[in-house]
């Protein structure tokens, strides 16, 4: 959200560690003289930067290029060409005759390559049919009720882009908010007014039936995004894959994009070498539709010596500045556009040539939309709500004093300035006072400032699916930015490259409100609401922050909270992340007995449990005391992960913050981890990725010395019990709280770290951290739905391998598996695809592929689930209570028994899919640079450790 301050800031933490820095440009690089053609012909793929930066002179020079390529432009059989003369073309895109040559290029080598190309970026000219516009992808399997997909009949479904662009109400449906399923025209979601002032307006749904977990409600595509700095050489400016997926974390990029192994990843530009892409076909993807425009004004910045050293030496973080130049830009295309549709009563023609060849199937019905509304509806849904907040951000804004003394905003117009205006339009452009002509070099609508303001507020910071990792920036215009906030989402949601992917994480009733955090959900209630209102300027009054109002003295209110969270385990009190519990150990109430707060005021209190009458003492130097040893201990932690050698600072060691090879038993399982020395009874031992016995021995103690509940990943029950081998004995006040240990663990470095999947699955299993988030901290955090997601994906690629896809029944469950992660997704669908040829299409029982296909997202949790019932018939004696426990055990138990089928299935599937003969098919049939076998392999060793894993006992409370 305001990511783009966000990402600023982030980015340029990033920047001093991992930021390339490019090198400076050639002396002359802007006048340098053309080449001819055959000289780069010449020159081969090889040549890459050299090509590019031909094109570049020709787009510098437009004039002479478009009659220097007239012919060859003539002579192609390019689609945008066949129908268009040379001179209109260049009218629009001045250096498009000079990219022919890259077009011709293009096609030549992927004639060459047998035509083989990753589909996602089709190659501009090839004859490789389109998807067409109206193709029925796979319905979603989640849905319920009769709520249909949003993409479940696209043959009737209907753009309806602003109703009128002249009102100030936004329209309420936007392409991804029209789901039209079978012709019923029913709309999944709707924009309408919460009916709070400061709320304003939010997405709602408007489905029939509840929408269930995992179901997915829209798919966006950005009005304009970037890469963030730090990720410049490592992903792709125009699909956003991210390179270091392939590499690993610890194998770093270049400046010039050669990794530690040698391997070239990413090309650059060789005009402005700011951006850098996968291969030409996104070059020159992004070419037409941002760079051209955007390569000539970088170059044109950087004659200013200070804005040389942006650009060059990186002195700022250019990622906001880079969005907003690209939203002005396509501001400006939409308006000329508009304008000759107003002249001649007709879309520009190569305007809608462009769409055509650039985009297919539902992206080219976006960028359509997005084009002929996105102008108007993004001035309306802008303009509407936000015109009066934020105002105090930018107002100091202009274009006064050098750029070192100006403010961080200053700065980015200044910059964007320099790329977008000419010196005499640039109040014009930053107050939007008049409206430079269309068409001229530099218009640039209204408000440069506005533009800034709202991309703040309104920009999403992208982050790796995989990873988390923040990759860009990108502005949504039809569904996300409608959704308001909730400390306790109904929704999360994820990104695939730039398309931002929305789905339902708790059931949601027809008509209402659908939510996302846009915040780290793991704070206390202060916490989150402070972070709100300094990035947002509001202050969240959700059920969550209800239920544990941030100021003691407000009357918590159960009701709202309780609708959501049926049976929570706090009282409603106090936040239970920011207070102290009983230190008696056998006390098994975690009533909070006092917050941090009221330890500031009194530096001493005594508190008695209302459950057991245990007084406990406490006074700061305690707390201080354990605050200490917690943070001792995840020292050890964290030195023991990097194999136990020096005790490294915190931040130095992030990079290195990683699994340890660990010497097992052949025989892996449950025993793999608790008795790692000792050879299996075949006497073979084995290495794998987790964290050693001792590190995570140091994790389980601070755990518990926060806590007062052991993590026990070695699979003790353990809450309250051996706090003895604390060092503060039997008497030490437990804090209910584990955010101190998060932010221990951030500074360490951990977040980077589980960057790595296998540590996302190792730690959340491992340590219980499933636990800790649904039980602790009640809500959905973000990382846990990448898990989900993964997992789901994984086991449904798996699942689905050895199935006829006719077998795949889905059942219902009480969490959705997310198995529409497969939908829609071409690349999955070809892994698949690809997968099942090779592996033959073998069979399973239908109880197992339904057992499959449902438990698998919720595999973890149904485990979870089961083991907090057992512990709670242990403990209640209220007859009716047990018959309900009764009943739930059963459901329980069947969940359990589809989870253990599960387990058992997946794993029977890992013999099989290791077969050296099929990871030889697959290399084949995909990917002749073994990238995508070897992006197979790094899923089924994936699946390996999520099975490891999910065999170990589970710590319940
Ligand atoms: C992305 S917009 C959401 C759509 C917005 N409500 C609208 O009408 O355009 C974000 C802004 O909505 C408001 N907002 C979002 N969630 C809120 C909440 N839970 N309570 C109050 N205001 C909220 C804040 O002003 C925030 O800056």
């Amino acid at each position: 959200m305001d990511a783009a301050l966000q990402s600023t800031t982030t980015s340029r933490q990033q920047l001093t560690s991992t930021t390339p820095v490019a090198p400076t440009l050639r002396s002359g690089n802007v006048n340098r003289t053309k080449r001819n053609y055959r000289t780069k012909k010449r020159d081969g793929d090889s040549q890459d930067e050299d090509e590019h930066d031909q094109s570049q002179d020709t787009g510098m020079n437009s004039n002479d290029s478009i009659q220097d390529s007239a012919p060859t432009i003539a002579g192609s059989s390019l689609p945008y060409v066949q129908s268009q003369n040379a001179q209109n073309l260049a009218e629009v895109y001045p250096g498009l005759a000079r990219l022919s040559f890259l077009d011709q290029e293009q096609e030549q080598q992927l004639g060459e390559a047998g035509g083989s190309h990753d589909g996602a970026s089709s190659p501009l000219g090839s004859k490789k049919p389109r998807r067409p516009l109206q193709q029925k992808p796979q319905p979603e399997p989640h849905l319920q009720g009769e709520a249909p997909s949003p993409y479940e009949d696209e043959s009737v479904t209907t753009f309806e882009g602003p109703q009128s662009t002249s009102s100030s109400i936004p329209p309420t449906t936007s392409p991804s908010a029209v789901s039209s399923g079978a012709g019923s025209g029913s709309s999944l979601m709707e924009i309408k007014e919460t009916g709070s002032v400061t709320k304003g307006r939010g997405l709602f749904s408007a489905a029939t039936g509840i929408l269930k977990p995992g179901t997915l409600i829209f798919r966006e595509l950005g009005y304009c995004q970037v890469v963030n700095d730090a990720s410049l050489s490592q992903v792709c400016s125009t699909c956003f894959k991210d390179t270091r997926e392939e590499q690993g974390e610890d194998e770093k990029m270049s400046s010039d994009g050669i990794s530690a192994s040698g391997q070239k990843r990413l090309v650059r530009c060789a005009g402005c070498k700011v951006v850098w892409y996968c291969n030409k076909t996104c070059q020159i993807k992004d070419w037409k539709l941002h760079h051209q425009l955007e390569c000539q004004g970088i170059q044109k910045s950087m004659t200013n010596p200070v804005m040389k050293d942006v650009w060059t030496k990186r002195a700022m973080d250019t990622t906001t500045v880079r969005a907003l130049c690209r939203l002005v830009r396509r501001r400006e295309r939409v308006k000329a556009s508009m304008a000759y549709k107003a002249e001649h009563g007709k879309i520009d023609v190569v305007q809608k040539q462009v769409n055509e060849v650039y985009f297919s199937g539902l992206d080219q019905k976006e960028e359509v939309w997005l084009d002929e509304h996105g102008l108007a509806w993004i001035d309306q849904y802008l303009n509407t709500y936000e015109k009066e907040r934020i105002e105090a951000s930018v107002s100091t804004s202009s274009s006064k004093g050098a750029l070192e003394d100006s403010s961080h905003l200053t700065k980015i117009m200044a910059v964007v300035m320099s790329c977008v205006t000419p010196k005499e339009d640039r109040y014009a452009f930053l107050m939007g006072a008049s409206e430079p002509s269309i068409g001229a070099e530099g218009s640039t609508g209204t408000g440069g400032l506005n533009l800034l303001r709202k991309l703040t507020s309104y920009g999403f910071t992208m982050t790796n699916l995989e990873t988390t990792t923040p990759v860009g920036l990108a502005l949504y215009i039809q569904c996300i930015p409608f959704m308001n906030h909730s400390c306790v989402p109904n929704c999360i949601y994820t990104f695939k490259g730039s398309r931002v992917e929305c789905r339902v994480v708790r059931d949601i009733e027809p008509g209402e409100e659908m939510t996302i955090s846009y915040i780290d959900q793991i704070g206390t209630t202060q916490e989150r609401q402070k972070q709100l209102k300094e990035r947002y300027h509001f202050t969240c009054d959700c059920p969550l922050c209800r239920y544990f109002p941030a100021n003691p003295l407000v009357q918590p209110d159960e009701a709202a909270f309780k609708k959501i969270v049926p049976n929570p385990s706090y009282g409603p009190s106090l936040d239970p992340k920011q207070g102290y519990v009983c230190s008696n150990t056998a006390c098994t109430a975690r009533s909070v007995l006092a917050i941090d707060d009221q330890l500031a005021i009194y530096n001493k209190v005594e508190l008695t449990c209302k459950e057991c009458g245990h007084i406990t003492e406490l006074t700061q130097e305690t707390a201080l005391e354990n605050q200490e040893e917690t943070e001792r201990l995840v020292l050890g932690f964290v030195r023991e992960m990097n194999g136990g050698l020096a005790s490294h600072g915190f931040k130095a060691n992030a990079r290195k913050f990683e699994l340890a090879k660990v010497k097992v038993p052949e025989s892996t399982g449950e025993n793999a981890s608790k008795d790692e020395s000792k050879p299996s009874a075949t006497g073979g031992m084995k290495t794998v990725q987790e964290p050693s016995p001792r590190a995570l021995q140091y994790f389980d103690d601070a755990y518990r010395n926060l806590t007062g509940v052991s993590a026990s990943f070695s699979g003790q029950s353990a809450i309250y019990d051996n706090v003895q081998s604390l060092s503060k004995g039997e008497d030490s006040i437990r804090r209910c709280t584990l955010h101190h240990l998060v932010r221990q663990l951030e500074q360490a470095g951990f977040d980077e770290a589980v960057g790595h999947k296998n540590w996302v699955f190792a730690l959340h299993r491992s340590l219980g951290l499933e636990r800790i988030l649904n039980d602790t901290y009640v809500g959905h955090h973000p990382l846990k739905a990448i898990q989900g997601y993964y997992t789901c994906k994984i086991a449904n690629l798996l699942a689905n391998l050895l199935l006829e896809e006719s077998t795949i029944e889905i059942e219902e469950s009480d969490h959705g598996s997310g198995d529409e992660d497969m939908v829609g997704n071409s690349d999955d669908e070809q892994d698949l695809q690809v997968l099942r040829d090779a592996v033959g299409g073998g069979q399973k029982s239908n109880a197992v592929v339904a057992a499959a296909t449902s438990g698998t997202g919720s595999m973890q949790e149904q485990l979870l689930k089961g083991k907090r019932k057992e512990k709670d018939e242990a403990g209640e004696a209220d007859g009716e209570r047990r018959k309900k426990r009764l009943e739930k055990s059963e459901n329980q138990r069947t969940q359990d028994e589809s989870s253990r089928q599960l387990l058992q299935y997946l794993k029977s599937l890992i013999p099989k899919l290791e077969e050296s003969s099929i990871l030889q098919q697959f290399r084949v049939c995909w990917g002749k640079d073994g990238k995508l076998a070897s992006r197979y392999r790094y899923q089924v060793d994936s699946l390996k450790q999520a099975l490891h894993y999910a065999e170990l006992p589970f710590a319940t409370p």
